[in-house]
């Protein structure tokens, strides 16, 4: 279970996360979303301890992610998959990090075919395109065979093919009672993968509902659009630009 508490993060004069207090419960997908700039990658960094709060605080299972033993095992990331290193194969960089976590070999061959990469297991990163990508980092997230999977835009760069097995497979760790967390800026894709959702908006909370309780014919979407009115801070210009 990830919870935060009055979680905020400062870089100097900019606020990237205010005063936010939200929880995403074992067994259930929950989706992270909000306008561009509103703070999902900040809070997802914080919660899996690659960045420490400025005040409040971010626990997975109870702890700060830095105070649990074997991290690798705890939570699963996949955040910015563009920065993954581009010179070893996938197969190198999945037994490197699986060496890493005193994991076997055989777990990180085992991923790879689960992801559908096994026959790019002698490719260079460097030479996959964004969705495989995207496939080897949930291969690396799964690694440790964590309770806590934190998926910030999963579905980026995937093909049709790949969104829907990101959406099965979502729903398998989730009824297997791990907590799973999950930005997207696809309502509707998120609308069939989650139970519950948490909207922000220039790092503060909008609101947190279960996709059960949005009364009968209102969307996610809608949902969305009402509580994030207000918070875009980048919208594209109405003016400047040609209709034609
Ligand atoms: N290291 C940093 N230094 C300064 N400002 C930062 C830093 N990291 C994030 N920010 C700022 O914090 C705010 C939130 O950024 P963040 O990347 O968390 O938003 P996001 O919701 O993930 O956006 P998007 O949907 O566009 O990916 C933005 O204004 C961003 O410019």
């Amino acid at each position: 279970m990830i919870e935060t508490l009055r979680l905020t993060k400062r870089h100097r004069a900019v606020t990237a996360v205010e005063d936010l207090s939200f929880s995403a419960p074992d067994g259930q997908v929950t989706g992270f979303v909000g306008p561009n700039g509103s703070g999902k990658t900040s809070t997802m960094r914080m919660v899996v301890g690659l960045d420490r709060p400025t005040s409040g605080s971010a626990t997975v299972d109870g702890r700060p992610l830095r105070d649990h033993r074997s991290p690798q095992r705890v939570v699963g990331v996949v955040l910015d998959v563009r920065n993954t290193p581009g010179g070893m194969t996938t197969r190198a960089h999945l037994r490197w990090l699986a060496a890493a976590g005193r994991i076997p070999d055989r777990r990180a061959d085992d991923l790879l075919e689960e992801v559908g990469l096994a026959s790019a297991a002698s490719r260079r990163i460097g030479a996959l395109s964004l969705g495989m990508r995207q496939r080897l980092g949930i291969a690396a997230a799964l690694l440790g065979d964590p309770g806590t999977l934190v998926l910030d835009e999963p579905v980026n760069g995937l093909d049709l093919d790949g969104v829907r097995w990101v959406r099965h497979l979502v729903r398998r760790l989730a009824a297997e009672g791990r907590c799973v967390l999950v930005s997207s800026h696809i309502m509707a894709e998120l609308q069939q993968t989650v139970d519950r959702v948490v909207v922000i908006g220039a790092g503060r909370l909008l609101g947190q509902f279960d996709i059960g309780d949005l009364s009968e014919g209102t969307s996610l979407e809608d949902a969305y659009l009402t509580l994030a009115a207000g918070a875009a801070q980048y919208r594209a210009g109405t003016t400047g630009g040609s209709s034609r």
